[in-house]
């Protein structure tokens, strides 16, 4: 498998997006760059998660789901019809709410992505697998159990094996959907610390409901509110000195 790490620029632009005649997002422009976590924040339904959706194309199957606009990574048009889905979410990966193993030995969750594109050679897939859980922080507690189920880890270890199973496939931007929703405050730890890390070499967006974890882990934010962007910028600027009313009273609980 080839594997590219240069990452090319991903810019929304002007995206409106609609399940059938509800609009859901209005006119959103935003661009994200390698080595930078950008939290997205707002009420519940403001359409965090469709956003996030529309940038590896996760809403494809959603029957009446219709986007405009436009999104650009690098110089591919991804919603134009030749991009190649498969290869996109290899190189957008996703991370869910809550862990999604699957039935599968901790191991072979982790080569998953490998084995579909005809990675054969067993040494290359357990350094793979090996170096992909230590960037997502669990090397440490199932080195010596690589062939259990992935079943038996606990919730905030399943999550952080999802992690390992995204980043073995090399992707140069990771979406994650409020993925400490499930965790506990030591597993959320956890995988704020790995975030950090992961960082120096991936672009990640991240929805999260939690003002707390948007404030400590990310390096700009966007507020959504009614489908629309109402501000984006650096996070500790839209947590101390927001330029929109909306946002102040927002991000300072005074509504959500
Ligand atoms: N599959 C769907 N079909 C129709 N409407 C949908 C669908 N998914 C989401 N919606 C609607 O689109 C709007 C935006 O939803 P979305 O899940 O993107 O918001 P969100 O900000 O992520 O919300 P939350 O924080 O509660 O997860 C909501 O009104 C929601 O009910």
């Amino acid at each position: 498998m080839q594997v590219n790490n240069e990452f090319t620029k991903l810019i929304a632009s002007n995206l409106n997006f609609f399940y059938g005649s509800k609009q859901v997002l209005k006119n959103i422009s935003l661009s994200f760059n390698k080595k930078e976590i950008t939290a997205l924040i707002g009420p519940s339904g403001c359409g965090k998660s469709t956003f996030l959706r529309t940038l590896n194309r996760m809403n494809d199957l959603i029957e009446g789901a219709r986007l405009e606009g436009s999104i650009k990574f690098g110089d591919e048009e991804i919603n134009h019809q030749h991009c190649d889905v498969v290869e996109l979410r290899r190189r957008i990966g996703m991370v869910f709410q809550r862990p999604t193993p699957f039935a599968k030995s901790i191991f072979e969750n982790v080569v998953y992505g490998l084995k579909v594109s005809g990675v054969r050679n067993k040494s290359l897939l357990m350094d793979k697998a090996e170096e992909s859980l230590r960037r997502a922080a669990l090397w440490d507690e199932v080195k010596d159990r690589l062939k259990d189920s992935a079943l038996s880890l606990s919730g905030g270890q399943q999550q952080r094996l999802c992690i390992a199973r995204a980043l073995a496939v090399e992707p140069e931007v990771l979406l994650m959907d409020e993925p400490a929703s499930a965790l506990d405050p030591i597993a959320t730890e956890k995988l704020e610390q790995g975030m950090e890390e992961l960082k120096k070499d991936l672009c990640i967006i991240i929805v999260t409901h939690n003002m707390q974890q948007a404030m400590r882990i990310s390096d700009n934010t966007a507020f959504f509110y009614m489908g629309e962007l109402i501000e984006h910028g650096p996070t500790k600027q839209i947590f101390s000195n927001a330029t929109k009313v909306k946002t102040r009273q927002y991000v300072s609980g005074s509504f959500g």
